[in-house]
């Protein structure tokens, strides 16, 4: 199953994520539904979930899971939903844009949809990350110990860099398939630790050190 050990050994985290990637590119559109459904019916019973009031979550491409089923039960608990969207003139920052069932949408430079540029300007369609209560962090991989491997250009790094400082801070979920866990991920300086990890067929919390 984690056959990929060797990869995290010899610290190739390129070749690690480009395999982790096809591992769910791959998936049949069954099992992706199949996973989906799963994965949202373990977000449903999770407290960060259920008591959280703003929440982001992304737009699934390219294989990832896809928490989307979340949505209609969302605005139904009348929950605020954001989407991470591309910030301007800001090397790989997000911004975290109100997602209605009008808001304007655009594909970006990734092709993958976000709220439309002059939506998103508008400071009050916005929220600042400190401010939402739960982030579903879209993952390429994780390990046992809810360590994180994103799509490598260290946007929810860099968006999430605040909260090594004392203030408010959201409850971080990451999401994945099953199929994209390794033994071990190596944690770089800059990484922000997940409080959860979600796939569909588990649910991993990190053991507290110190
Ligand atoms: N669905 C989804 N939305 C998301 C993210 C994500 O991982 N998933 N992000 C999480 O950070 C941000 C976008 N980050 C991204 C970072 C790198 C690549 C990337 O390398 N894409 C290409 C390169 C293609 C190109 O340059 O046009 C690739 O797939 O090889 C894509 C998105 C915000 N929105
Ligand atoms: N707070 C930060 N300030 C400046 N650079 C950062 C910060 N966080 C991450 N980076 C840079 O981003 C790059 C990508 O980091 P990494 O490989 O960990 O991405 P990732 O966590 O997989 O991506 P993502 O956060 O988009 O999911 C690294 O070169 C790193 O130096």
């Amino acid at each position: 199953m984690n056959d990929t050990a060797v990869f995290s050994i010899s610290g190739d985290k390129v070749a690690l994520r480009r395999e982790l990637r096809r591992r769910r590119r791959i998936l049949s559109l069954d099992q992706q539904k199949q996973a989906a459904a799963a994965l949202c019916q373990r977000l449903k019973q999770l407290p960060e979930i259920r008591r959280a009031k703003r929440i982001s979550l992304y737009l699934p491409v390219n294989g990832e899971i896809d928490p989307t089923h979340l949505i209609p039960w969302l605005r139904q608990r009348k929950v605020s939903i954001y989407l991470p969207v591309l910030r301007p003139f800001s090397t790989n920052r997000l911004w975290f844009v109100a997602y209605h069932e009008s808001t304007p949408m655009v594909k970006n430079r990734f092709g993958i949809a976000e709220p439309c540029s002059r939506f998103a300007a508008e400071r009050r369609n916005r929220m600042p990350a400190w401010a939402l209560d739960t982030l579903i962090v879209p993952l390429v991989g994780f390990d046992k110990q809810a360590n994180r491997m994103g799509m490598g250009g260290g946007f929810y790094d860099r968006s999430l860099a605040f909260m090594r400082y004392q203030g408010p801070a959201p409850t971080l979920i990451g999401v994945a398939h099953a199929c994209q866990q390794v033994a071990t991920l190596p944690v770089e300086p800059w990484d922000i630790p997940l409080d959860v990890v979600v796939s569909d067929t588990m649910v991993i919390r990190p053991i507290k050190t110190g």
